[in-house]
């Protein structure tokens, strides 16, 4: 599978909202559509207009932006909730229902026939109102459900011959990657549409998870910026990025504006209350910083030997950690040509001792190497190292 063709529905304003943190006015919903359109993702997906009138309203208002992404709007297998999107305008309409026994019995209460019939009403009632639209039909719950009822309900609805696309949803975040391939390739086999997989971080697996499905065939993948949603959220956008950057580098770069993942993902945690975490993929505080003096040295020589991502094409810089115990020579020489200062090697490498004995006695700061180089590149040296001493 060359993993060359894929899309990203982005559902920040769908998945996203449904995050604990997430209260988004329309002008924060404007705001996030247009820089998501200005990502370059392929479709974003809306909150179920039913959900309150300002949702209704909103849902609307984006679907008249004139964006280039495809607007989609996500709602349950009812014909009152099929209305009312139709009547805001999007490009696309997601239909969703469980088929997992949990669901049916304590969520929508439909045996897999009353689902069959259901989704039958629903798809096509759609379909005949707005023969153009983008139609996709899920099931929630899917990794829970019994795989014939899946299969029964899926190849029923691929019959009906109206939608473009089947999704399958790790709702509770349990699936594994070989259980996400297993069904894609089962479907794929056995359906004409396309696939697209949603899956929940719970056990955190989203970003593989994801993968696994689109190794296994599957051609639209849901994400949220850094993965919120409910509970511990999904699939992250900046994660997936990564993930595919590592795979298809100049595809990725020719499809997304990169550089704009950081700003959209400060104003979306602004928006909703957090910080962005530091071990965040890309644009972490740790993404792009090297300490171990081995490590050090060999970015020093070639950023690729550390580094799978080029940190420039994310508008990020790479940070090399130094006034540490686990320094190196290398790293302390780079540091003192920065700082214009002549050293020979035997110097720095007694200066690099005298910073090791140092971080061993107090946490020591960038401030204090630069000013032990700094002493040294003067004529003054210091006092044996501490170890040194002790020999
Ligand atoms: C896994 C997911 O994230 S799916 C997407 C979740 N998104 C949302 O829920 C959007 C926000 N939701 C809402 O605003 C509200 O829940 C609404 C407007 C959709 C429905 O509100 P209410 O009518 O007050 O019902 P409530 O939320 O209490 O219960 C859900 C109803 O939908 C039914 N239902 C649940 N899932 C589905 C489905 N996939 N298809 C059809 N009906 C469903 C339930 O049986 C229940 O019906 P009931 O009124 O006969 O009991
Ligand atoms: O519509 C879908 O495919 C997914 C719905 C959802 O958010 C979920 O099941 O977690
Ligand atoms: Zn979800």
């Amino acid at each position: 599978m060359p993993l060359d063709q894929f899309y990203i529905i982005e559902s920040t304003l769908r998945e996203g909202e449904q995050f604990v943190g997430a209260h988004f006015s329309t002008e924060d919903k404007i705001r996030i559509a247009r820089a998501l359109d200005e990502f370059g993702v392929e479709y974003i997906e809306l909150t179920n207009p039913s959900a309150s009138p300002k949702s209704f309203e909103d849902c609307r208002a984006i679907a008249r932006l004139g964006l280039r992404c495809k607007v989609l709007t996500h709602i349950r297998c009812h014909l009152e909730d099929a209305k009312r999107a139709l009547e805001t305008g999007v490009d696309g309409i997601d239909v969703v229902i469980g088929v997992s026994s949990y669901l049916r019995r304590f969520s929508h209460g439909m045996s897999v026939e009353e689902i069959i019939d259901r989704a039958a009403e629903v798809l096509t009632f759609i379909r005949e109102q707005a023969p153009h639209i983008e139609l996709r039909f899920s099931t929630e719950d899917t990794f829970r459900s019994d795989p014939a009822d899946l299969l029964r309900v899926y190849l029923a609805v691929d019959r009906l011959g109206v939608v473009n696309r089947l999704g399958i949803a790790d709702t509770v975040g349990i699936a594994t990657p070989s259980q996400v391939a297993w069904l894609v390739g089962t479907l794929r086999r056995l359906t004409r549409a396309d696939i697209e997989f949603h899956g929940h971080n719970d056990t955190g697996c989203a970003i593989a998870n994801a993968f696994a499905a689109l190794e296994a065939g599957a051609t639209h993948i849901d994400t949220t910026v850094l993965g919120i949603g409910e509970r511990n959220g999904i699939t992250p956008l900046g994660g997936f990025i990564a993930r595919m950057y590592t795979i298809h580098r100049d595809l990725v770069r020719r499809k997304y504006n990169l550089k704009k993942l950081r700003e959209l993902e400060q104003m979306v945690a602004e928006m909703v209350g957090v910080e962005i975490p530091f071990n965040n993929y890309i644009t972490g505080l740790a993404a792009f910083t090297h300490k171990a003096g081995i490590h050090a040295k060999a970015i020093l020589n070639n950023p690729e030997t550390y580094e799978a991502l080029d940190p420039q094409d994310f508008g990020m810089t790479r940070y090399i950690s130094i006034a540490h115990r686990l320094t190196g020579w290398n790293a302390v020489k780079a540091r003192a040509e920065q700082l214009g200062l002549s050293l020979s090697d035997e110097q720095i490498r007694e200066i690099t001792a005298h910073i090791k004995a140092l971080a061993d006695e107090k946490r020591i700061t960038l401030n204090d190497v630069d000013e032990m180089l700094r002493r040294w590149a003067d004529g003054h040296r210091e006092p044996d190292p501490v170890w040194e001493a002790r020999g």
